[in-house]
């Protein structure tokens, strides 16, 4: 079990979920549960075991399973959500990794940190310092994977959730951004802008293949273009929510 992806089932109160930077509109449910299973089927037809997370139904936004922990490579990093309606979801999540065998570390008050603002391009790790992740969280992330040679950069993150709204990387490390969302796009040593605002997330599946939103058709297009196999994946609830295909899995790497 080399590629494993920790998932979770969409509970009854999704459509309760947090809306910040968006307008809000009306979530299904239904719509929302054959999504995920779509997505979920993805994952699997590309070679990923997926594990399902124990359901954390009281927290609307507990699907979007990535900002529970940050993963480098078996070591483990529960956050501390800095939205209070999150703060029980990394508790199960946590449980899975221990069972997997995963050293446990977590980011305690007063800091604050979702997943969503982690990026890793090989050994860097990019953390947005934004509305849910605050100094003391990027601090005690900086702290527990600096001694395992990581190289974690600080990116300020004022017009969007996460940082990964805003930017998420290829396989080969090229950094893909919406510009109106990146603060500071001269950050990243390679940075391709891509022109859709739902086209920043990609889901590197493995080798050349690229899962993305259904909702990114120029982005996908561009990406087809540079020699990639887009594989695209109907999102749109999980969107109404300000979620994306990153969000919606945790994929644990390196475990062998
Ligand atoms: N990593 C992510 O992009 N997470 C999306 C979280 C969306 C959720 N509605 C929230 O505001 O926390």
């Amino acid at each position: 079990m080399s590629s494993i992806a920790l998932v979770r089932r969409p509970g009854p109160r999704l459509p309760e979920g947090l809306v910040e930077h968006i307008e809000p509109v009306p979530v299904d449910l239904e719509r929302a549960i054959a999504q995920w299973e779509a997505y979920v089927g993805v994952l699997n037809d590309h070679g990923w075991t997926t594990i399902e997370v124990q359901p954390a139904d009281d927290c609307p936004d507990a699907v979007f399973i990535e900002d529970s922990v940050v993963m480098y490579a078996n070591v483990s990093v529960s956050s501390r959500p800095g939205a209070l309606s999150r703060r029980p979801e990394p508790a199960g999540t946590r449980s899975v990794v221990e069972d997997l065998g995963c050293s446990l570390n977590e980011i305690r008050e007063p800091g604050t940190l979702d997943g969503g603002d982690v990026l890793k391009v090989g050994s860097t790790v990019y953390v947005g310092r934004g509305g849910r992740t605050n100094a003391e969280g990027v601090r005690q992330l900086r702290a527990i994977l600096s001694p395992l040679g990581a190289q974690v950069v600080a990116v300020p993150v004022t017009k969007v959730l996460h940082l990964k709204t805003a930017v998420t990387a290829l396989p080969d490390g090229t950094v893909i951004g919406y510009p109106d969302f990146v603060d500071d796009p001269s950050i990243y040593p390679r940075f391709l802008p891509v022109p859709e605002p739902h086209g920043t997330a990609v889901v590197c599946l493995g080798g050349a293949s690229l899962l993305m939103s259904a909702s990114a058709p120029a982005t996908a297009a561009l990406l087809s273009d540079l020699g990639y196999d887009v594989i695209t994946v109907d999102i749109s609830e999980f969107e109404k929510l300000e979620g994306c295909v990153t969000c919606l899995s945790v994929r644990v790497r390196g475990l062998d």
